[in-house]
């Protein structure tokens, strides 16, 4: 069995790559040549790395002549909500195009290669109190180019399936974290001050956006396993969403990394961190994902929050 990653040098990438390894799938991982190689490289030995720029219709047609692989999961995206008011044309380019390249060259090459595309909870958008927790019918009301982004990621998805018959699966999957979450992400970035104030690298001033937000957070090694369970049981042309079904407010998460920790800390918002438009509450209900798979989110939240402190304090070392 073949499976191919895109973006496997990213957070969720890695820790796919490492499922896949310890079920024994053969494993390429595409990248770009600037990627770093840090969450990757004690996996090198198992794995093969595919420099590969999606937006280069050629290079992924070669790419995939080359590995026809059995799975596909395509994770390679803009995923930074924020980076898409910056570069809005930028984010829509990279997450469109790059996905109608690798679905072009399956259906040029006439693979049958189920394919899952990452797809978001920040597609709901503007989610009302009573509509939580969200199932996949609630109505879409985007707030960032982000989320228009990865709607039109999701209907390019769902159009090749009719159009084409390909197997694809597409999952909004809610926030998700845990060791080698990127800095810029909630949870991570306070993980990352946290331990960096325990090191006397910086005084006791923990900054923050916006703490009234409210998210449903998974580890992201319950997430990986659940895209596995994605292509192994799904049905094709089907959307699901992936959570934990939890709300926390943003505040909360501060709350619990500091049990874990004898820092003394002040907070302060830094305006620079709050948004144009921020989705303010986010919870999924993942019934529909249960019942086709039997996953269930299984890591606490608590769990997590060490070890991603944990791995700040190592990285910081
Ligand atoms: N990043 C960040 N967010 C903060 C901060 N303080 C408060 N927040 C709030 O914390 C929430 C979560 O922010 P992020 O971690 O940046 O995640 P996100 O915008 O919810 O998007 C993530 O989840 C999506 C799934 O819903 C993913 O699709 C996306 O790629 C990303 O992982 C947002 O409401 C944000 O305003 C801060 O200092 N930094």
């Amino acid at each position: 069995m073949k499976a191919l990653i895109t973006g496997v040098a990213g957070f969720v990438g890695s820790h796919l790559a490492e499922h896949l390894l310890s079920q024994g799938i053969e494993v390429t991982g595409t990248l770009r040549g600037h990627s770093s190689l840090r969450h990757i490289r004690h996996l090198l030995p198992d794995m093969r790395l595919y420099e590969c720029e999606l937006m280069d219709q050629q290079a992924v047609d070669q790419m995939m002549t080359e590995i026809r692989p059995d799975l596909i999961f395509h994770l390679a995206a803009q995923s930074f909500v924020p980076v898409s008011w910056d570069s809005p044309a930028e984010t829509l380019t990279n997450n469109i195009v790059g996905q109608i390249h690798l679905l072009e060259a399956v259906r040029k090459l006439g693979l049958a290669s189920k394919v899952l595309i990452a797809c978001s909870s920040e597609e709901y958008g503007q989610v009302e109190e009573d509509e939580v927790p969200v199932k996949e019918t609630n109505p879409l009301r985007p707030v960032s180019p982000y989320a228009v982004s990865k709607i039109a990621q999701n209907y390019l998805g769902y159009q090749y399936y009719k159009t084409f018959g390909q197997h694809i699966v597409r999952t909004r999957t809610f926030n998700h974290t845990g060791p080698r979450r990127g800095e810029q992400f909630v949870s991570s970035n306070f993980a990352k001050q946290i331990a960096e104030i325990e090191k006397g690298l910086k005084p006791p001033v923990l900054y923050v956006g916006n703490l009234e937000a409210k998210r449903d957070f998974t580890d992201v090694r319950d997430v990986v396993r659940g895209y596995r369970m994605a292509l192994d049981y799904c049905e094709a042309g089907e959307l699901y969403n992936i959570a934990s079904g939890q709300c926390r407010e943003i505040r909360e998460v501060i709350q619990i990394l500091l049990r874990y920790s004898t820092v003394e800390i002040t907070i302060e918002e830094d305006k620079t961190r709050l948004r144009p438009s921020d989705v303010k509450v986010l919870v999924g209900d993942y019934t529909k994902f249960y019942q086709q798979t039997g996953w269930t989110p299984e890591i606490p939240f608590e769990q997590t929050m060490k070890d991603l402190l944990n791995y700040w304090r190592n990285e910081l070392a």
